[in-house]
C-alpha cells in the first residue's frame, strides 16, 4: 500500500483575447460572450468525478491557469473556489494563483479575486518594450503592462511576472532591461522564459527568425547573474523567487507531485493507493465539455514510463535528487536504472553520491540529451 501526500488542483479557462502568435497552450478566441456560469457549473462536476480518484486527500494548491483566466467576472471566481471548498477539502494556507493578461487588469475586479481566496497573482508581461510587445503580437504597451503590476501591487504581495527572452531581433542589452524593470517593482516571483517556437502556431509558420543561439546563451548567463544578484533565487530551469515565495504549485508538478486537471485540455496525474499512477486528459472541444463529457483518456503509466516522467521534472529543479525520494515516487529501486545512471555519469551529465544525484551544469544545459537516457 503506498502512502498519498496531499493533492495540487490545476483548472485551466480556455479564453483569450486574442491569440499570440507564439502560443500554443490550449485557448481561443470567442466571438460570443463567454458562457463563464455554465463553465464554472460544468468545471464542479468534473471536479466532483475526478474526486472519486483522490481518496478524500486534502488540497494543497490551486493554479487557475490558461488562456486568460483574469477575462472572468469575479463573481465566477467566487463561485469556483467557493464550490471547490463545498466539495473537498483545502488546506487553510493552500497557495491559490491565477493568471492574468496586463490587458484585462480592472483594480476592483482583482481585489475581489483576492477577497475570494486567491492569494497569488502570475502577471504575463513577456516584454516592457512597446516595440517588442507589438512584434509578438501581445495587445498592450509598456505603460499599461507597468501599471498592471503597480495595480497588483497594491492588493497582493505574492507576485509573479511572466518574462520572455530571445524575442524576435531582441538585443542583449534588451534583455537586460526587461529583467532591470521587473526588478525595480520587486515581485516576489520571475519566471523567466526563453520563447520556443511551437509546431502548429503562426510564428513556426511564418519561419520568425530568433536571434543567434551563441546570443541567447549570452543572454540567460547575464541575466541569471543579474536576477541572482537582485536576490532572486534560481530554483527551476526559467523559475527565480525572493525567499519562501517559490510557486508551490509548479514544485508539486517539479516534484512528480499528484494533480487533479479540470477544464478543457487540463491533464492530471493522480497515484492510486495500489502505486498504479493514472494520468487523466480532459476534452478540448468547449461544446463537449459544456454537455458534459470531461473526460478524453485515463490510462496508468507504466513503470518504464514512471521513471522517465520522474527524471523529466526533477531535473528541471536546482537541487539534489534524493535516491529515497526517486524510490518514494516511482516505487522502483535505483538497482533497475544503474546502467542508464553510469552512461549519464560516463557523460559528464551527473553526479552520483551515496544519497542523491546531482545534474552538472553540463546536464542542465544538455537536458534533453540527459533525458533520452532514460527513454532507453
Ligand atoms: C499559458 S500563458 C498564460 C498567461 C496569459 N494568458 C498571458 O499570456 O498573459 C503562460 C506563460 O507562458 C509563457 N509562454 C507562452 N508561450 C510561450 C512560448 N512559445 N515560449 C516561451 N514561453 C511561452 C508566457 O510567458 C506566458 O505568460
Ligand atoms: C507556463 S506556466 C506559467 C506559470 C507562471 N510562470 C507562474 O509561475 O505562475 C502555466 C501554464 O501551463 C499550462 N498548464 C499548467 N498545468 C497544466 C495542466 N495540469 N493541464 C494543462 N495545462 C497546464 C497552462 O496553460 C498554464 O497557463
Ligand atoms: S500567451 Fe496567453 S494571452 Fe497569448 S494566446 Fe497564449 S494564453 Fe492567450
Amino acid at each position: 500500500m503506498c502512502k498519498l501526500q496531499t493533492i495540487s488542483l490545476y483548472i485551466h479557462i480556455p479564453w483569450c483575447l486574442k491569440k499570440c502568435g507564439y502560443c500554443d497552450f490550449y485557448s481561443y478566441v470567442s466571438k460570443d460572450n463567454i458562457p463563464e456560469k455554465k463553465y464554472i457549473e460544468h468545471l464542479l462536476k468534473d471536479f466532483e468525478q475526478d474526486l472519486r480518484l483522490i481518496n478524500n486527500r486534502e488540497i494543497n494548491t490551486i493554479f487557475i491557469g490558461g488562456g486568460t483566466p483574469s477575462l472572468l467576472k469575479a463573481s465566477s471566481i467566487k463561485q469556483l473556489i467557493y464550490g471547490l471548498k463545498e466539495r473537498a477539502l483545502v488546506s487553510k494556507n493552500a497557495e491559490i494563483s491565477i493568471e492574468a493578461n496586463p490587458k484585462t487588469m480592472e483594480y476592483k475586479r482583482f481585489i475581489h479575486y483576492k477577497n475570494a481566496g486567491v492569494n497569488r497573482f502570475s502577471l504575463g508581461i513577456q516584454t516592457f518594450n512597446s516595440n517588442l510587445l507589438q512584434k509578438i503580437e501581445r495587445t498592450y504597451d509598456s505603460k499599461e503592462a507597468i501599471n498592471a503590476i503597480k495595480e497588483s501591487k497594491k492588493i497582493i504581495n505574492n507576485l509573479n511576472l511572466d518574462l520572455m527572452y530571445g524575442l524576435p531581433d531582441q538585443i542583449l542589452e534588451d534583455t537586460l532591461l526587461d529583467l532591470k524593470n521587473a526588478i525595480k517593482h520587486n515581485p516576489s516571483h520571475i519566471s523567466w522564459y526563453q520563447l520556443s517556437i511551437e509546431p502548429n502556431t503562426p510564428f513556426y509558420s511564418k519561419k520568425i527568425k530568433l536571434p543567434h543561439e551563441d546570443l541567447i546563451f549570452k543572454m540567460l548567463i547575464q541575466g541569471e547573474k543579474l536576477l541572482e544578484k537582485s536576490g532572486y533565487k534560481k530554483y527551476e530551469i526559467s523559475s527565480y523567487s525572493k525567499p519562501n515565495y517559490q510557486c508551490q504549485h509548479n514544485l508539486n508538478y517539479w516534484n512528480f507531485g499528484d494533480y487533479i486537471g479540470i477544464g478543457c485540455s487540463a491533464h492530471g496525474k493522480i497515484t492510486q493507493k495500489n502505486g498504479k499512477v493514472l494520468r487523466t486528459l480532459k476534452n478540448k472541444n468547449i461544446n463537449d465539455f459544456l454537455h458534459g463529457n470531461y473526460l478524453n483518456s485515463i490510462h496508468s503509466v507504466s513503470q518504464k514510463d514512471q521513471v522517465f516522467e520522474y527524471f523529466m521534472n526533477v531535473f528541471r529543479l536546482y537541487k539534489p535528487v534524493l535516491k529515497k525520494h526517486f524510490r518514494e515516487k516511482t516505487n522502483v529501486n535505483e538497482i533497475v536504472i544503474k546502467n542508464q545512471i553510469q552512461i549519464a555519469i560516463k557523460n559528464g551529465f551527473l553526479t552520483n553520491k551515496k544519497n542523491y544525484w546531482y545534474t552538472t551544469k553540463k546536464g542542465k544545459f544538455f537536458l534533453n540529451l540527459l533525458l533520452e537516457i532514460f527513454l532507453n
